[in-house]
C-alpha cells in the first residue's frame, strides 16, 4: 500500500493575500506533510505528459549511444565550476553512499542556460545537439522551463507560508536560482543508488512509471516503496531547507534498487537558490552561505567521497 501523501498543486495555488497562515487546507496538509515525511507527490502540476515522454525516450536514446560519444560530453570537458556538477558520468562514476560503493547508473547533469559567469555552479552545459542525440538538450530545456514556471515558485510560495511566512518570502532568494537538472539511466537488472540526501531545498523528480517501485523512502522510522503513481511528480526536502529551517523540516533518506528487465530513466532537478545569496537561519539568527555549503557538499561527494547529504549517518 502506498502510504506517502498525494498534494494538489492546484489546490496550494489557491493563495489569499500574503501575511496570513495557513490560508488553505492544502497549505495546511503541505506543513504536516514536510514535518512528517519531507516526501510526497505532486498531482495537478500542469507540466505535460507528452513532453515527459519524449524527455525520456530521447534521454534513453542518448545513454544508448556508444560509450566513446558521451565521454565528449564528460565532465573533465565542462567549463562551469565545479565541473562536477555538469556532463556526462558513467557507470559506477558516482558514489552516493560509502556502504554501496560507487553506484551502477549512468548520468547526465545539466543546469539553467545562462551566459558563463564567475559565480559557482552556473554558465552552459557542453551537451550534445541535435545531430548527435536528437531531442535530448531541448527537450529537457523544456521541460526545465516549465518547472521553473508551474511549479518552482507555487511550491515555494506554499512553503513560504506553510513556515508561518508570507507567500512572497522566499522571492528574493530565487530570481536566479540554481538548478541541478539530472537525468539518470539504471539498466536493466541490477542497478541503483545508494541511501542518501539530497542537497538543495527540495527535488522534483520526473519517475518512469513501472508497476514495481524501485525508489525506496526513509520516512517515520521505516523504509517504505515509493509505488510509481502516473503523472505524479515526486517532491522531496533536501539538506538547504533541513539547515533553513534548523531541522524543522528534515531531508528525506532515500535510494533506487533497480532490478527488473526493463532499464529505468528518471529526472530529478535539485532546486536551490541564487548561489550567491546569504540567508539567516530560523531560530539561531545565523548566516548562512549558500555557495559555502554547496561547495562544501559538492566536494563531500566528488573529493572526499564521503556520499551525499547525510548519507553516513543513514542506516
Ligand atoms: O532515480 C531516482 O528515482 C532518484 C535518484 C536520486 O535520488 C538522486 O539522484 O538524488
Ligand atoms: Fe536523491
Amino acid at each position: 500500500m502506498n502510504s506517502l501523501p498525494i498534494i494538489s498543486l492546484e489546490k496550494l495555488k489557491e493563495i489569499a493575500p500574503s501575511g496570513v497562515k495557513y490560508q488553505n487546507r492544502e497549505q495546511q496538509r503541505l506543513y504536516d506533510v514536510c514535518l512528517e515525511h519531507g516526501f510526497f507527490y505532486l498531482k495537478d502540476h500542469g507540466i505535460s505528459t507528452e513532453l515527459v515522454r519524449t524527455t525520456i525516450a530521447a534521454s534513453r536514446n542518448f545513454f544508448h549511444l556508444p560509450e566513446e560519444i558521451k565521454k565528449q560530453y564528460g565532465q573533465d570537458k565542462q567549463t562551469v565550476y565545479p565541473n562536477t556538477c555538469r556532463g556526462y558520468i558513467p557507470l559506477y562514476g558516482e558514489m552516493l553512499n560509502q556502504k554501496a560503493g560507487p553506484d551502477p547508473k549512468e548520468i547526465f547533469d545539466l543546469g539553467i542556460e545562462r551566459p558563463s559567469s564567475n559565480l559557482p555552479f552556473t554558465g552552459r552545459t557542453v551537451i550534445p545537439d541535435e545531430t548527435v542525440a536528437p531531442n535530448f538538450a531541448s527537450s529537457h530545456y523544456q521541460l526545465q522551463e516549465e518547472v521553473l514556471t508551474k511549479v518552482i515558485p507555487h511550491l515555494l510560495r506554499g512553503l513560504a507560508i506553510a513556515l508561518g511566512y508570507s507567500s512572497n518570502w522566499f522571492d528574493p532568494y530565487f530570481d536566479e536560482p540554481v538548478i541541478i537538472h539530472r537525468v539518470i539511466y539504471y539498466p536493466p537488472e541490477q542497478s541503483l543508488a545508494g541511501k542518501h540526501t539530497d542537497l538543495g531545498m527540495f527535488t522534483i523528480l520526473f519517475q518512469e512509471y513501472f508497476p514495481t517501485p524501485s525508489l525506496r523512502v526513509y520516512t517515520k522510522d521505516a523504509w517504505i516503496d515509493a509505488m510509481c503513481i502516473e503523472d505524479a511528480l515526486i517532491i522531496n526536502l533536501g539538506d538547504m531547507l533541513q539547515i533553513w529551517t534548523n531541522n524543522l523540516f528534515v531531508s528525506t533518506p532515500h535510494e533506487v534498487l533497480h532490478n527488473l528487465q526493463q532499464s529505468r530513466v528518471s529526472i530529478p532537478l535539485f532546486v536551490y537558490p541564487n548561489v550567491d545569496s546569504v540567508f539567516v537561519q530560523m531560530e539561531t539568527g545565523q548566516t548562512i552561505n549558500i555557495t559555502e555549503i554547496m561547495l562544501k557538499k559538492y566536494n563531500a561527494i566528488w573529493v572526499d567521497k564521503t556520499g551525499s547529504g547525510r548519507a553516513r549517518e543513514l542506516k
